[in-house]
């Protein structure tokens, strides 16, 4: 089932193209890596489907059809509607995500009372049940922590759990590990891979990393300087793949050959 239809998507900085006619259709249940060297355009793209660009970023042409609409038409309710809710957004470092004066909790049961007409008490107890789920080993704990007292992979399951509490249909996920070591990585990695078998949500993620890409994605699209050069199954364009820029990003990948990517 189609849950987004990205149609021609161009956007710039400063009268500068950063994203070039992007095309992509975003399925229920799939896990779609996009890949590409730095400054390819892949933060711009999660940027423009969650309409964060900064301001001097800019929509020049398209559309994002998602429940029927063209996203890029809502006005600042409606994206604080789908924002969070709907499409929930993770990225690379946690720590900007959380305020760093208030403990966790705070911020989790705001979140979550921003989007549902639920108590406090009930908000608590959806926010341990999500903690859990990525298996954080005391969520009590955590929700009375401030963000400084998490580790690196702490923070980002935490982070993870804010995004997936609300069910998102698509989750977007930003260098979610790659500020992570290989170990965290690998942990945050399976943690998305059974928020998408729990919950059948559709996951965006943009990496650089090709060995991530190859073991969680069902499809790759391969980006440079804005456009996409390549996109396919996993299988084609790990093992098959047709333009000479994916031939490199794969070389440059010697890991691939072993299981411990990830
Ligand atoms: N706020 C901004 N103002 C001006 N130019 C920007 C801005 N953000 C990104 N760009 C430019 O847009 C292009 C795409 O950048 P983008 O951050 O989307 O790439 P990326 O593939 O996500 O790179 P990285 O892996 O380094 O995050 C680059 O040329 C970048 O310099």
């Amino acid at each position: 089932m189609t849950l987004m239809e990205i149609k021609n998507l161009s956007i710039q900085y400063n009268q500068q193209l950063a994203l070039h006619n992007f095309n992509l259709t975003i399925q229920k249940n799939k896990i779609i890596a996009v890949v590409g060297e730095s400054g390819s355009g892949k933060s711009t793209l999660i940027h423009g489907i969650m309409g964060l660009l900064p301001n001097n970023g800019e929509v020049i042409q398209g559309e994002i059809l998602y429940d029927g609409k063209n996203l890029l038409k809502n006005n600042y309710f409606q994206w604080r509607k789908t924002r969070g809710n709907k499409i929930a957004l993770v990225f690379q470092d946690a720590s900007t995500y959380f305020n760093p004066k208030r403990k966790i909790g705070k911020q989790f049961i705001e979140s979550i009372l921003s989007h549902r007409n639920v108590s406090r008490e009930e908000a608590y107890t959806m926010a341990c049940q999500a903690l859990e789920d990525m298996y954080l080993p005391s969520a009590e704990r955590v929700m009375d922590s401030y963000a400084f007292q998490l580790s690196g992979g702490m923070k980002q399951r935490t982070a993870m759990a804010m995004a997936m509490v609300m069910k998102p249909d698509i989750l977007l996920a930003d260098e979610p590990t790659s500020a992570l070591d290989v170990t965290i990585q690998a942990q945050v990695v399976k943690l998305m891979m059974k928020q998408r078998e729990e919950t059948a949500a559709a996951i965006v993620i943009v990496t650089h990393n090709m060995g991530v890409a190859s073991y969680m994605a069902d499809e790759i699209v391969v980006m440079k300087n804005g456009v996409i050069v390549e996109h396919g199954s996993k299988d084609q364009i790990i093992y098959n793949p047709k333009h000479p820029y994916t031939q490199k990003l794969l070389l440059a990948v010697p890991e691939l050959e072993d299981d411990s990517i990830v």
